[in-house]
């Protein structure tokens, strides 16, 4: 018996916390955005490379010849540049230091908030990894948290926000801590523990006893956090709340889970697809956690890849450009024994982003598993869950010209996959006007009435903070020309940060090639001011895809001081004001970075972005490096990179948005060429409020015919489900959500469709 979760989607709600809660730590909800008020602030410090998002446990087979990349999908088809705009292109490869008077015009808004007087000429230019400070030679356990709220922020608690206790405690906080360890009072405001500080300042302390007194203070913190972790069961590494999974979500995770089942889930942008994706792996890593090169976690493209911690579907095969008939591929799959091997230990194949597969590539695959597992059965036996919309990006065209060909449309489909389920319920856009109005684009059927709710949308956005709408493009060269363009407006110094690449892979450009898919870049320039979009999950409110600016420029040790002596720097505080108290605060931090670095000032600097979460407060995060790695089964890492998670923002190619949730958007559907893109890049967004949308052009929407066709005749199945439904529905749940008990022939069929409603 199968059970199957139909969702009425006239009755879908937002989740209710009576549903079973699950542990997602690897992803989290990005509420609706809504407009900016107030100016709560919180501030936080990402750790490089302690992230416990960033050890993976992903089933990654990169083999040396296995490379391929996202190359052809961010589009170089491009307008000319002009020969100004050239100009600034070629300035921001060799690091601009524009001193335009034309400031960015909100860059006076962020220092209005945050009253922060950085100067960048403070900061140090060209940051080379390699000299990347230590971090403290504390476990995973002890780190401290990625995101502390301060003491002092008026931000309320989030119930998701770790406790305040984890906040680590700070040099001259030392005297303090120590004598009065058995009544430690994580929460009490900093205004009440300033005082102690000044009893002994740390810059009149020695590097060695600083380094003493760190070393007690973490042993006193790890027991201290044991103890937290005790009283409000919390798990000090969990760094993102988990969310409540729909019904809909809920049965497939269990259909794949505990029944083993070969399913596509599909749906619309935002129905949740990739949250329930993540899901599921962490379920099968967990399933399989003695053999964890049993569950191969692939996408269609090296960027999709990326994001669920994957490798790409030719590299899983080891096929190459798999350009090759499906019997030359299968002999030479057997020559590679890493990639034969593969083959015959999946047990589960994951892909994610399948509308960007070839259907031809699929049967391929298809083949070479049976072939060489020596197994008749469809995909020789492998469970595949596979997820997409086929209504947003296609498969790239091949040379040959020939018609697209989807996933959908391979012989193979049909057998490889038993169940069709389709998620109804839209999560990223809550206003149902908005969701309908989408799904009207998606399926290229825009009535009169919504094509002018979007020709309305060409207005600017109505935002009165810093941050701007990311404007989304086709091609990769008009994303690098807006982002240099407004890179080059601001005036300041601009810091350079290599990312720092490792690996057991040594030929390097093979390695490069690898990382190249990478969200992150090897090189990134970044100034203070600039607009940037954070490329990890850190916490549930600061996600990949949370939108910022850059503030500062700082090393941790003034982050700290900043964060527990904020009032020195606005000048409101007890010890002065204005100018005076801030360059007296700057000469402190510079006396204590000497101290702590040993003598020698070499501390280093990264970017302190104030961050606008969803609920419309701000946070400070101190972005230090974080990983990305490509980890065999057996943990060997063939590839590495550490990078400041953050990429710039105030444009972003339609390709990287693609699975993102942006709360501002802007696009010229002029600039869209392709099928699915209009729809895609619309799609990001989670409110009208929060989109901008020129030339606006129902022909611009584009849509498959063969993609309306198979989603139509999946329509057509769910009609005689509905009927089935409506006639004999067991039961409901506390969502209005029915759960309909199918035969064990339908079950067993194969290729039948369990669906939702469209
Ligand atoms: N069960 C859930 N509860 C609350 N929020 C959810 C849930 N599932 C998904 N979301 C939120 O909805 C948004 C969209 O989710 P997700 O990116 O998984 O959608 P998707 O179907 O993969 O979209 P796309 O097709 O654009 O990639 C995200 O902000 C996510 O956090
Ligand atoms: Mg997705």
């Amino acid at each position: 018996m199968f059970r199957k979760a139909v969702h009425d989607h006239s009755s879908a709600k937002p989740l209710h916390p009576s549903n079973r809660v699950l542990n997602t730590n690897n992803y989290t909800a990005t509420k609706q955005s809504s407009p900016i008020a107030g100016t709560k602030r919180k501030l936080d410090v990402a750790h490089g490379g302690q992230s416990a998002l960033g050890s993976l446990h992903n089933a990654v087979y990169f083999d040396e010849n296995d490379f391929d990349d996202d190359d052809d999908l961010d589009f170089e088809i491009s307008t000319p540049l002009s020969r100004s705009q050239n100009a600034v292109q070629a300035s921001t490869e060799t690091i601009i230091l524009s001193s335009s008077s034309e400031n960015y015009p909100n860059a006076s808004n962020t220092n209005a908030n945050t009253k922060l007087d950085f100067s960048a000429k403070d900061a140090q230019n060209d940051i080379k990894y390699p000299e990347l400070p230590q971090l403290d030679d504390m476990s995973q356990e002890q780190l401290p948290p990625s995101s502390v709220p301060i003491p002092w922020s008026s931000s309320p608690v989030s119930h998701h926000q770790p406790p305040q206790q984890k906040r680590r405690k700070l040099p001259w906080e030392q005297q303090q801590t120590d004598t009065n360890a058995d009544r430690y009072d994580p929460i009490t405001p900093a205004a009440t523990k300033k005082t102690s500080h000044k009893a002994e300042m740390p810059w009149n302390k020695t590097a060695s006893t600083v380094k003493d007194e760190q070393k007690e203070l973490r042993k006193l913190n790890k027991k201290r956090l044991a103890a937290v972790a005790d009283t409000h069961n919390y798990k000090p590494q969990a760094r993102v709340a988990s969310l409540f999974l729909s019904d809909e979500q809920r049965a497939v995770l269990e259909a794949v889970v505990e029944r083993g089942k070969s399913i596509f889930f599909t749906g619309s942008a935002g129905t949740g697809k990739s949250v329930l994706m993540r899901e599921i792996i962490k379920k099968l890593r967990d399933k399989y956690r003695r053999e964890p090169d049993r569950v191969a976690v692939t996408a269609s493209t090296g960027l999709a890849a990326c994001n669920i911690e994957g490798v790409t579907l030719h590299s899983f095969a080891g096929i190459g450009l798999g350009k090759e008939s499906a019997a030359e591929l299968v002999k030479k799959v057997r020559k590679n024994p890493k990639a034969r091997n593969r083959w015959l230990r999946t047990k589960v194949l994951i892909i994610d982003e399948v509308s960007m597969v070839d259907g031809d590539l699929f049967d391929k695959l298809e083949e070479i598993a049976r072939r060489i597992r020596n197994n008749g059965r469809p995909f020789g036996g492998i469970q595949l869950i596979v997820t997409g919309d086929f209504f947003q990006l296609p498969p790239v065209p091949d040379s040959s010209n020939r018609d697209v060909k989807f996933a959908f449309n391979a012989a193979t489909w049909n057998t490889s996959i038993q169940h069709t389920i389709l998620l109804t319920h839209v999560f990223r856009q809550k206003d149902p006007v908005f969701a309908e109005m989408l799904n009207e684009m998606r399926l290229g059927k825009i009535s009169p009435r919504t094509i002018e709710a979007f020709k309305k949308l060409s207005r600017p956005l109505d935002f009165h903070d810093a941050l701007d709408a990311t404007e989304l493009f086709p091609t990769r060269a008009e994303v690098e020309n807006a982002n240099g363009l407004r890179m080059g407006r601001l005036s300041g110094e601009v810091l350079t940060f290599h990312a720092q690449d490792s690996g057991t892979i040594q030929d390097i450009q093979m390695r490069e090639r690898l990382l190249s898919n990478c969200m992150a870049p090897q090189v990134i320039h970044l100034k203070k001011g600039a607009q940037v979009m954070l490329i990890k999950n850190m916490e549930d409110t600061l996600v990949n895809g949370s939108l910022g600016k850059i503030v500062a420029f700082m090393d941790e040790a003034t982050f700290d001081y900043y964060r527990n002596n904020e009032d020195e720097f606005t000048g409101d505080g007890k010890d002065g004001s204005g100018d005076e108290a801030t360059s007296q605060a700057r000469k402190r931090i510079r006396a204590l970075a000497h101290v702590k670095d040993g003598g020698i000032s070499t501390s280093r600097k990264w970017p302190l972005v104030c961050f606008t979460q969803p609920d419309g407060t701000e946070r400070h995060l101190l972005c230090q490096p974080e990983t990305w790695k490509i980890e065999l089964p057996n943990g060997e890492v063939q590839a590495q990179r550490s990078q400041v998670p953050l990429i710039l923002a105030w444009a972003l190619s339609i390709h990287k948005a693609q699975g993102q949730t942006l709360p501002r958007v802007k696009v010229d559907l002029g600039r869209v060429f392709e099928k699915g893109q209009a729809y895609v890049a619309l799609s990001r967004a989670t409110s009208q409020a929060g989109l901008q949308v020129t030339g606006f052009d129902p022909r611009k929407v584009m849509v498959h015919s063969k993609v309306v066709e198979f989603y139509t005749n999946l329509s057509n199945i769910n009609s005689v489900v509905r009927r089935k439904t409506s006639n004999g529905a067991k039961n409901a749940t506390s969502e209005g959500t029915k759960v309909e008990e199918l035969d064990d022939d339908f079950d067993e069929q194969g290729s039948e469709y369990i669906s939702g409603f469209v």
